[in-house]
């Protein structure tokens, strides 16, 4: 059974359709990554799962039991508010110190306890928000483009943590990646989004797909073709995760 099946989900913010008719899942233990142009509805489609935007049409349905972690791409914490790492990961429900203290070791950071959340590095915050949602003991990470803001090493750190926390814990991912060649090396599939579903599949197909050559190119040109990404071909049906 799949953690999560989104079916012909349609959200919109006011009079403006942000996805349309986006249907995908995620098996327990996958790491599945979202890539798609800036404004295309990624975030969005991350918080219509964890239920912080409404769907205006489809449905998402969650296996019963599924825990889900959210890390989210930005936090705002008033740096005048004095607030410790520890404090920080208690807030959502209360957690107990021991699962705190698991949870940062799992996420590599197992000596930040005491230390002020506003005097993190980026990536210490990073991890720590990682921390966080692995508090719950998740069965499926949700990940808004975790490495934002990381440098090179920090980056390729972090998505091997990421590997790692898989392997150990069995966890499944579903992130949001600009980085296509971490994309491509460290996902089970990738999912294209631009407001709906351009291509989807295993990245081995996605990029000898001529839909995903079109869009992002080859090589290094593919993350800045990324950017670039106009929409200017057609979808037939067996281009959505549905038909998959
Ligand atoms: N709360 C909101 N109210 C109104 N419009 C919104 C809101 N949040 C996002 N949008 C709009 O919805 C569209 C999709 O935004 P979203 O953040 O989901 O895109 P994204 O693919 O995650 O972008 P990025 O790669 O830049 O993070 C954008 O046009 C954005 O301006």
């Amino acid at each position: 059974m799949n953690l999560i099946d989104v079916d012909h989900l349609n959200v919109r913010y006011g009079a403006s359709e942000v996805l349309r008719d986006v249907s995908l899942y995620v098996a327990p233990g996958e790491i599945v990554t979202i890539v798609g142009p800036n404004g295309s509805g990624k975030t969005t489609l991350l918080r219509a799962i964890v239920g912080a935007v409404p769907a205006a049409a489809g449905r998402i349905a969650k296996a019963p039991n599924a825990v889900i972690g959210y890390v989210p791409q930005r936090l705002h914490i008033d740096p005048t508010l004095p607030m410790t790492v520890e404090r920080f990961l208690k807030l959502p429900g209360g957690a107990e110190r021991g699962d705190i203290v698991d949870a940062l070791a799992r996420a590599g950071v197992p000596d930040l306890t005491k230390r002020q959340m506003s005097e993190l590095s980026g990536g210490q915050l990073q991890r720590v928000l990682l921390a966080r949602a692995l508090v719950a003991k998740p069965d499926l990470l949700l990940l808004d483009e975790p490495t934002a803001g990381l440098d090179q090493p920090g980056s390729a750190a972090f998505y091997a943590l990421i590997d790692d926390l898989r392997r150990e814990t069995g966890c499944a991912v579903l992130m949001i990646s600009h980085e296509l060649h971490v994309v491509m090396a460290a996902s089970d599939r990738v999912i294209c989004l631009n407001g709906h579903v351009c291509c989807h599949g295993t990245p081995a197909h996605v990029s000898s797909a001529p839909e995903y050559r079109a869009l992002f190119g080859t090589g290094t040109q593919g993350a800045l073709a990324l950017y670039r990404h106009e929409h200017d071909h057609t979808h037939g049906p067996h281009n959505h995760e549905a038909a998959e």
